[in-house]
């Protein structure tokens, strides 16, 4: 509790204090109870460039204290912020706001007056942590809805300085030497061919207008340009379908026009109707033939060699990510939480291919339900969430992530924001994982595989099977489902791989990974 002296160190009106103590040195604690969700403090940010800090400030105290922005400079908070200690099981979480350079700290549940304050620093402490983690007790569940604990923006690590993965076989060679399917760590699922039966075809309404006369076809397709319909979305669409001698335009869909589009008045023409028309090329002959049954579709045959070769550099980077996993998972455990981890690696760039990221970044969750007391933090749906933050607080239009999403408003000031979104806002490229792959230790459960989808990534790489419950090839497999408007690859561990024996991070089958 709250002595009277403390009450003298009061630096904020939000109930915090700075007191010192054996183990961790100074600290941020609570004078008086705090309810969840509160801002409690807002730490403007110091930054060193990245070579100030290289020659200087790594060797000095401040290497406590400072953390990588993501601009990939050194920041250090000022105010209350670099005095926040760590936590496995943090009451507070940060979000860092790239728009004003500050971070802000929210309480994730209600704080008890003389509790410490504390966030979490990450997985990789370069100091021995005094706190003391009880084995899970179900009694305490309540009252641990920590919202922000494994993979928080703080698991945001950097690959390049991590050693080399334990019995990697990829480790040694040419790490340009293309490896067969049969020496990769894992099988790679082939997909049924897309839409290959009539009703699996994917379609969206478009307006159409028959031509009576053919020589008004020229000017209409000048015309369609000047009217803004030359959208991507009917891209892989022939624009005139010619049927028992009548031609018909293709105008746009109902999502870009909801309304019939106005046509040129001067010509006469019938009124705009609507028709489903498929809604991507088509990617086999089969599938071309059925589409163009409803309109004329490009056919885009993927080209012979297409299929991603794999290097033995790829193969080791894959081997490094998976073990992420593992680790992450046997952690969890230790916690008392499901054995479950992802991992979603920094995409691969070969040796000396200058086009990669400067500074990589890869991010590794757990399942959290039993801490969070949550059904839906699932492993996957964690790391893709702290994934889309990261992702979101690195973009130009970066926002705070924490705060409470407000309801829509009609005022004309809600209009002006809407109006100003940047064009990656609008196309989801500020939060999608869009070419990432994720490397999970079991096959995700239907929410998880769906939740994957909407995050755009391009492939899924698993440890243990579920055939109970997965939704990659266990008890359905959700990218190849009817209506699913994006695929993303499958593959499996081999399970005479050193990963693909760890029996221990074995689940109960009948549990939703
Ligand atoms: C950002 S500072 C936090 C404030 C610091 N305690 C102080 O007195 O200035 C980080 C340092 O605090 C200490 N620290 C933070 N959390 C700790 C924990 N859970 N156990 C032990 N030491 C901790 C470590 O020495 C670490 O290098």
């Amino acid at each position: 509790m709250a002595s009277v002296d403390d009450q003298l160190l009061h630096l904020n009106t939000t109930g915090c204090l700075i007191r010192r103590t054996q183990e961790k040195g100074r600290g941020v604690y609570a004078s008086r109870a705090i309810p969840a969700q509160t801002l409690i403090e807002i730490s403007p940010v110091l930054f060193f460039s990245k070579e100030e800090y290289a020659e200087h400030g790594r060797f000095t105290v401040l290497d406590e204290y400072t953390f990588k922005w993501p601009d990939g400079r050194m920041a250090l908070a000022l105010g209350l912020g670099s005095l926040f200690n760590h936590s496995a099981r943090p009451n507070v979480s940060y979000a860092l706001d790239t728009a004003t350079e500050s971070i802000r700290y929210t309480t994730v549940r209600d704080i008890v007056p003389g509790e410490e304050l504390c966030i979490f620093y990450g997985h990789k402490l370069w100091f021995e942590s005094s706190e003391t983690i009880p084995r899970h007790d179900p009694a305490d569940v309540s009252t641990e809805g920590v919202d922000d604990g494994w993979g928080g923006l703080s698991a945001v690590e950097e690959d390049s300085s991590d050693p080399p993965a334990p019995g990697d076989p990829y480790l040694e060679g040419d790490p340009n030497e293309i490896i067969s399917d049969e020496d990769l760590p894992f099988t790679r699922f082939k997909l049924p061919p897309e839409e290959e039966e009539l009703d699996s075809i994917r379609t969206v309404e478009a307006w159409v207008v028959d031509i009576p006369e053919p020589r008004h076809i020229t000017k209409l397709l000048k015309w369609l340009k000047q009217a803004g319909l030359e959208t991507p979305d009917v891209g892989h669409l022939k624009r005139i379908r010619k049927h028992d001698n009548v031609a018909t335009l293709l105008l746009a869909t109902t999502t870009t026009s909801p309304a019939p589009p106005l046509l040129p008045a001067d010509l006469d023409l019938p009124d705009p109707y609507t028709l489903p028309v498929p809604s991507t090329q088509a990617l086999t002959q089969i599938s071309w033939k059925l589409k163009s049954t409803f309109w004329p579709t490009l056919f885009t045959p993927p080209r012979k060699g297409e299929a991603e070769e794999w290097t033995r550099g790829k193969a080791r980077w894959a081997w490094e990510a998976m073990q992420k996993a593992v680790a992450a998972a046997h952690k969890a455990r230790a916690l008392g939480e499901l054995p479950v981890a992802a991992h979603i690696a920094a995409p691969y760039y070969a040796p000396g291919d200058s086009s990669g990221p400067s500074a990589p970044l890869s991010i590794t969750a757990c399942d959290t339900r039993q801490c969070d007391a949550h059904p839906l933090r699932h492993a996957v749906i964690n790391v893709i969430r702290h994934m889309a933050d990261f992702t979101a607080s690195t973009s130009v239009d970066s926002k705070p992530r924490s705060l409470p999403t407000p309801l829509p408003d009609e005022s004309a000031d809600a209009g002006e924001e809407r109006e100003s979104e940047t064009e990656e806002a609008r196309n989801g490229s500020n939060y999608l994982l869009t070419g990432l792959t994720v490397f999970i230790t079991h096959e995700p459960c239907i929410m998880c595989s769906m939740a994957l989808i909407h995050s755009r990534v391009k492939e899924v790489v698993y440890l243990h099977p579920m055939p109970k419950t997965g939704g990659c090839g266990g008890t359905a497999c959700l990218p190849t489902l009817k209506g699913i408007n994006h695929r993303f690859g499958i593959c499996q561990w081999k399970a005479d791989t050193a990963a693909g024996r760890d029996d221990s991070l074995r689940i109960d089958e009948t549990i939703d990974a």
